[in-house]
């Protein structure tokens, strides 16, 4: 037995080397053990060395041969390997035998050695972003059965269970029962500390549900910096796409099977990562947080006329797009915005925009409001003055009719539209995408089939902003030259989920929570 262990931390240190019979070849093969990789070395032959990287090993198991007089132990590994062009991982296992001695005791003995130093290694990096010492804890999973086409379920079983089972992941498995199941579920655990994080196999909208029911708890200060992470089982999996996007992992051309399988894996290697979340006071003054988007006119729109079309997954939104462009709504409103020190000079591209300050020399403190909303104190804003008293004077106000409206904090809205290129999971800012009336329908349609890559923005006919803080008040829907019909404010979505319509405010909560990604492989 050749076990070496150097042990003083660098990458290319020796574990483990030993000899083993590749089991498909038969050839046998020395294989060493190091910190960030496997390394293969034919024996009797002239074939190159084999690398593996850990990142892209899921877990190992061990295995025993059916037949009766075999001694031999099989160290058996779980390699997901990333093809370099089009970056979409494989699934491939190595079988590798070792028959060294003649008991299978001491055979075993042997593998199991190499199995645990592999998990050991293989869970190094995410011990110690949570400072586990011991076994990892299980991941907390809820699945929502009636998502997109209705595939969560089986996502769950036959794509996530066999990946979490070769990386030796625990889990505690809920389904959903009915809207805000989960959130309520999550107010109602005792002891969040029991958990590594949340997992949610669905779409966006169980992401929301998970954040603001963390946010409802009495301690949710310490549970809002519970991770969380996003397996794709809704139609427009926004989330997953940013974090496909953010970590350089394929998120695009994959069937919604396949998406979820490397979403999996991906869970396998990721470790809490700080996320910028979004506080709004709703008309209503409720406090909800956010975490991706807020619409209101056209995606809005089409967000909410497209969900009978769910069984169409992602196609859903193009054929919503389509048809809300043919018959095109313009609404009105009142936008006022913080910019960030950035944009702090920020004009318009369109001349007739005339932006105007806030004269109101009335001294307004907006700092440490506490907004109380069911008798406990929720948030804590920066930036926001009461839902009802003028904006600050460092405010900019925009007065127009506007048929798009957008403010993201993550790049991505849906898999093939990169709404904001220069968001990241904690850049600090939110990202308003406005487009104002006099736009053809031709030019819209060009516009919303062009924003893959983002190119959109470039457009003279969009307007971008980085801003901290904003406010909307919908004053109608504009129903002819100069007339305003003020009974139809328009869709407010957060997240993709629907808000009551009226005025309505939010501030960047800068790095507030943690969610579940692979940026340093
Ligand atoms: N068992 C259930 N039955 C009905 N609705 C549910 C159930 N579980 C959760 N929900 C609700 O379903 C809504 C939609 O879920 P979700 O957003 O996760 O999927 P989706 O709308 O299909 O996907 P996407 O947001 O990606 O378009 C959420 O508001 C959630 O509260």
């Amino acid at each position: 037995m050749t076990s070496i262990d150097i042990g003083n931390g660098s990458s290319n240190n020796l574990i483990l080397s030993d000899t083993f019979i590749n089991a498909k070849t038969r050839q046998n093969v020395k294989i060493e053990l190091l910190h960030d990789r496997i390394k293969f070395s034919s024996i009797n032959s002239s074939l190159p060395d084999l690398i593996i990287f850990l990142k892209d090993i899921a877990g190992s198991s061990i295995g025993k041969s059916h037949k009766k007089d075999n001694s031999s132990s099989y160290l058996i590994l779980y390699v997901y390997l990333k093809n370099e062009i089009n970056s979409k991982r494989k699934r491939l296992t190595y079988e590798l035998e070792f028959a060294k001695f003649e008991i299978y005791d001491e055979n075993f003995k042997h593998v199991s050695n190499w199995h645990n130093e592999l998990d050991r290694l293989l869970k190094e990096k995410i011990k110690k972003s949570s400072g586990c010492c011991n076994k990892l804890k299980p991941y907390l999973v809820f699945v929502n059965p009636k998502s997109g086409a209705g595939k969560a379920k089986n996502i769950y079983f036959e794509r996530v269970c066999p990946i979490f089972a070769e990386a030796n992941i625990s889990d505690t498995l809920v389904f959903t029962q009915n809207p805000n199941f989960a959130r309520e579920y999550i107010k109602s655990v005792k002891c969040l500390d029991e958990f590594a994080g949340i997992l949610v196999i669905s779409g966006d909208g169980l992401i929301h549900e998970v954040i603001n029911g963390l946010l409802e708890r009495p301690d949710w200060k310490t549970a809002i910096k519970m991770p969380f992470g996003h397996i794709p089982g809704g139609s427009a999996n926004a989330l997953s796409c940013c974090v496909g996007h953010l970590t350089k992992e394929v998120f695009k051309n994959l069937s919604l099977e396949s998406f979820a399988a490397q979403s999996a894996f991906n869970i396998t290697k990721a470790i809490p990562t700080p996320i910028d979340l979004v506080a709004f006071e709703l008309c209503d003054k409720k406090i909800v947080h956010s975490f991706l988007s807020f619409e209101w006119a056209i995606i809005a729109d089409v967000d909410l006329e497209s969900e009978k079309y769910r069984y169409l997954g992602g196609l859903r939104f193009t054929l919503g797009a389509l048809k809300r462009i043919m018959s095109l709504r313009i609404y009105r409103g009142r936008l006022s915005f913080l910019p960030t020190d950035e944009y702090i000079n920020y004009k318009p591209k369109s001349p007739s925009i005339k932006l105007t300050r806030n004269n109101n020399l009335e001294e307004i403190n907006h700092s440490n409001i506490f907004i109380e909303t069911n008798n406990e104190l929720r948030t804590n804003f920066k930036y926001l003055p009461e839902l009802d008293k003028p904006v600050p004077n460092d405010w900019l106000i925009v007065e127009d009719n506007f048929v798009l409206f957008l403010v993201m904090y993550l790049p991505l809205i849906s898999n093939d539209f990169l709404a904001a290129p220069e968001a990241t999971f904690n850049d600090g800012n939110m990202h308003l995408i406005f487009i104002k009336e006099g736009i053809t329908k031709s030019q819209l349609l060009k516009l919303l089939t062009d924003t893959e890559n983002g190119n959109y923005l470039n457009s003279d006919l969009v307007e971008y902003v980085k801003i901290k803080a904003f406010r909307l008040e919908p004053l109608g829907l504009v129903t002819g030259q100069n007339q305003v019909s003020n009974t139809n404010g328009g869709i407010m979505m957060v997240d993709g989920e629907r808000v009551p319509t009226g005025p309505i405010q939010a501030e960047i909560m800068p790095s507030m929570g943690n969610i579940l990604a692979n940026l340093k492989d």
